[in-house]
């Protein structure tokens, strides 16, 4: 079996993989995961029932919505830092503040900011089955707060599967 990424690691990571719906987070971090060789957890596994309801009404969560939702997935990686594991888990994170609420899981938070424009991401939703209409993009990008350089390593997902993948392995095996 291939070395896992604490094998090859001094220091093992939370790595959270965030961006608009659509931009790949799903498809994206499960290939990371697997290259690099550790988990990977899909945020939108956690959302209560009503949360999905209400998305699939085509209707955008709020701040109250996500709140419970973003501390399930702080106290996920407050579980992998304490049991000193690397782990990557896909979550929107569109606020400073959600961010904040998942460093709270651990401070040292390692970030892949999935970073592509509108246009695209609408195209590529509109070509894949989800219960996450892409109208309510617009409501994601409004959203947004992007993290800069000092918060999170931006990923270009203009580019194909394999080079964003690429992208991402290469910045975390960048790191200790
Ligand atoms: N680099 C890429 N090139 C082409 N298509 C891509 C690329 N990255 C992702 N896709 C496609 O874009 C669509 C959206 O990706 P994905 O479902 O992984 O996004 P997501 O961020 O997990 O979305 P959501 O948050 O709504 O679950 C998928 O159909 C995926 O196959
Ligand atoms: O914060 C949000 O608005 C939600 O997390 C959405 O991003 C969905 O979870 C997801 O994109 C749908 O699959």
């Amino acid at each position: 079996m291939a070395e896992s990424f604490d094998q090859r690691h001094a220091i093992s990571r939370r790595v959270l993989i965030m961006g608009v719906s659509g931009s790949g987070k799903s498809t994206i971090g499960e290939a990371v995961a697997e290259r690099i060789g550790c988990h990977y957890i899909d945020g939108d596994k956690y959302h209560p029932p009503e949360n999905i309801r209400k998305m699939s009404s085509g209707h955008s969560l709020n701040d109250d919505d996500r709140r419970g939702w973003l501390e399930e997935l702080a106290r996920l990686f407050g579980r992998y830092r304490e049991a000193d594991e690397t782990v990557l888990i896909g979550c929107s994170g569109l606020k400073r503040r959600y961010r904040d609420i998942l460093r709270e899981g651990d401070p040292q938070l390692t970030i892949l900011f999935l970073k592509g424009e509108y246009d695209l991401i609408l195209q590529r939703m509109q070509e894949r089955q989800h219960f996450f209409s892409p109208e309510m993009l617009t409501s994601q990008f409004e959203t947004l707060e992007a993290p800069g350089d000092d918060e999170a390593i931006a990923i270009d997902i203009s580019k194909s599967f394999d080079n964003v993948i690429d992208q991402c392995v290469e910045a975390l095996e960048a790191l200790d």
